[in-house]
């Protein structure tokens, strides 16, 4: 509990003045709200004094004490207001500043970390724990000081006042507060809590996952109770909140039943103690007192149960968000060194992917051995799954290799320091993300500081400045907003021109025109012969006849290169990359209905389509 709760309180560290400021305003607060009590005590008591002779009362005094309870309660009102404005400043700008470092976390953790449950995880991290730490600091952490302050200085003065009565008042409440405090700190009870909170973020994922695969629940007609994950998200929920209420039934009500009821505690030993002393005027008072108070007690009393149960929440968040931060980020070099050259070499590199649930390897690479020349195109092709987009990712250092080394003009690219890496090399992949932003944002990803006009032709270069001049907005069209989305292709065009602005010396292309249209693949490739220029181009090749020009071409097949030489020296050779080629030739003419034995067409001379290379 006490490791648990040391991430909470660093946190809570960062804003220390503003949370101390709002834990005092509500301490004040407390000793406010008692001050009414002490007002009508006085009062009460001044008037039984002069019961038999009401002349004798001292008005003054009456006013004075009324005033007062006056002025306490609205000064409680105030700085209990001041208070929460102090908590709700500290909780957001804890917020935000946990968000922004958890974002900047884990942008530098290896990508091995962003599998599929982690994203799940992370997303629920960032979106609900995140989020409870809001509700706790702000709401909550007044409230605790108020629920645990305002009973412990009632119970205090009404000892001060009479011991034995308030021991008559305090004992039903400390049984009931040990029993409820007795499910919070069981193991049955945490793993309870625990698995609550999961059970509530695990529904909200489905739900939020459920709504956006409305396309997919429309075109194959799954209905609600269907649709399983959420099924049974919700029904895992309903499951764990029974298990909770059975839990906490007896207990909640027992600790209900005394905190409301400690009035008929105190009347009968009153009476009885009343009855003992008939003339004792003070006790009389003091008893009235209690009465009075006693009903006021119970509501802090209750607040106490709900803090609790938020406390725990909090704690199970904060073991989330402490579990993201330790996870552990990729290893910055002590003494960067700074490539002078942008040849790429890969060094017998070995590789194997973890998985992180089973903690098993997968080897994928096996002594991958090349020199990319800089200036020059190097293709990587090869059947699916051979490896291709693996080695493009380990260039990044998304994950670090087992055996080898990957060096840039000589520097193991660990030596270099995350960020130059990043300034050195751009990547244009085939699935372009697009942020729910401006356009011209969205381009300048690629380069932050560059100037509009900058971002414009790199536009203009990528054939993407007509689509976008057609936008209601131009480029400052939010992607995503009214309706505005981009195609696929005009998609492509704006991830070219990012990578312009971005003008890297490497230029890593995981082939961005497989997907596009004749009309859309023209103007891609426009904007890929002004991208490639002068560059160090690592290229992977789905359709063949884009890297027929290149300087050195990779065939990859299950982890390996298997073959490696121009688009001639390759075809002479007549192993797999013929084969890839002739089955790209014959893909390329075919035609329902068509004669494919035609052999005047020029693919079946071994020519590529008039159409192929558009590249070089
Ligand atoms: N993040 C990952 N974790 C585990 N295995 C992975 C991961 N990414 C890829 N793989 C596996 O590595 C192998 C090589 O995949 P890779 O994407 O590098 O091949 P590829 O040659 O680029 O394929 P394609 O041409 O279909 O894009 C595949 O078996 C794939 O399942």
């Amino acid at each position: 509990m006490k490791a648990e709760m040391s991430g909470l309180l660093q946190i809570a560290k960062e804003k220390k003045g503003l949370l101390t400021a709002a834990s005092l305003l509500s301490t004040v607060s407390s000793l406010l709200q008692i001050a009414p009590f002490v007002a009508v005590y006085k009062i009460v008591e001044e008037l039984l004094l002069h019961a038999q002779s009401p002349a004798g009362i001292d008005r003054e005094l009456i006013t004075y004490w009324g005033v007062a309870a006056l002025v306490a309660l609205v000064a409680a009102l105030l700085t209990l207001y001041v208070g929460l404005m102090c908590s709700h400043v500290a909780a957001f700008q804890i917020l935000y500043q946990l968000r922004v470092r958890l974002a900047e976390h884990v942008a530098k953790v290896p990508m091995g970390y962003h599998t599929k449950t982690a994203t799940g995880e992370l997303k629920k991290v960032i979106e609900v724990s995140v989020e409870k730490i809001e509700k706790f600091i702000a709401h909550q952490l007044p409230d605790m000081v108020t629920a645990i302050l305002i009973p412990l200085l009632m119970i205090g003065y009404l000892f001060w006042l009479n011991g034995l009565l308030a021991l008559v008042l305090l004992v039903p409440v400390v049984f009931g507060l040990w029993v409820q405090a007795r499910i919070f700190t069981s193991e049955l009870g945490r793993n309870a809590f625990r698995d609550y909170q999961f059970a509530v973020e695990e529904m909200n994922a489905t739900g939020v996952e459920y709504v956006r695969g409305m396309p997919a629940v429309k075109i194959f007609g799954i209905k609600a109770d269907e649709f399983l994950t959420f099924q049974r998200a919700v029904s895992s929920y309903r499951d764990i909140a029974l298990r909770i209420t059975a839990l906490c039934k007896k207990p909640y009500s027992l600790f209900y039943v005394l905190v409301s009821s400690l009035f008929t505690f105190i009347v009968p030993i009153g009476i009885l103690l009343a009855s003992g002393q008939p003339g004792n005027q003070a006790f009389a008072i003091t008893f009235t007192l209690f009465l009075i108070i006693t009903p006021s007690l119970s509501v802090p009393l209750l607040r106490l149960i709900y803090v609790g149960g938020g406390l725990r929440e909090i704690i199970e968040g904060n073991k989330r968000i402490a579990a993201v931060f330790a996870e552990p980020i990729v290893a910055e070099p002590t003494a960067p060194r700074v490539p002078v050259a942008y040849d790429v070499a890969f060094d017998r590199v070995s590789f194997a992917y973890e998985n992180k649930e089973s903690k098993d390897y997968k080897p994928i690479l096996q002594n991958v051995d090349f020199f990319a020349k800089a200036g020059e195109m190097t293709a990587l092709v090869g059947p699916s799954g051979g490896g291709k987009s693996t080695i493009a990712n380990l260039l990044l250092r998304f994950w670090d290799v087992q055996e080898g080394t990957i060096s840039i003009g000589g520097v193991p690219i660990q030596e270099m320091g995350t960020e130059k890496l990043m300034d050195t090399v751009s990547f244009v992949f085939q699935d372009v993300h697009l942020f729910y932003d401006t356009i011209e944002a969205n381009i300048r990803m690629g380069n932050t500081s560059a100037s509009r006009e900058a971002v414009i032709a790199a536009a203009k270069t990528a054939c993407c400045h007509e689509f976008i001049e057609k936008l209601p907005l131009g480029y400052e069209t939010k992607i995503g907003e009214g309706g505005t989305y981009l195609s696929g292709g005009e998609a492509q065009r704006l991830a070219i021109a990012r990578a312009l602005l971005k003008n890297a010396p490497i230029l890593v292309l995981d082939e961005a025109t497989a997907y596009a249209d004749a009309e859309n693949e023209k103007k891609i490739q426009q904007g890929l012969i002004e991208l490639v220029k002068g560059k160090t181009v690592i290229m992977i090749a789905h359709r063949l006849s884009t890297i027929r020009a290149a300087e050195q071409i990779l065939v990859v097949n299950k982890g390996e290169i298997v073959e490696r030489g121009t688009h001639d020296e390759l075809r002479q050779r007549n192993g797999l990359y013929e084969k890839m080629w002739q089955a790209h030739v014959s893909a390329a003419t075919w035609k329902l209905g068509a004669n494919h034995t035609d052999a005047h067409k020029p693919e079946m001379r071994g020519e590529a389509p008039a159409n192929a290379s558009l590249l070089y």
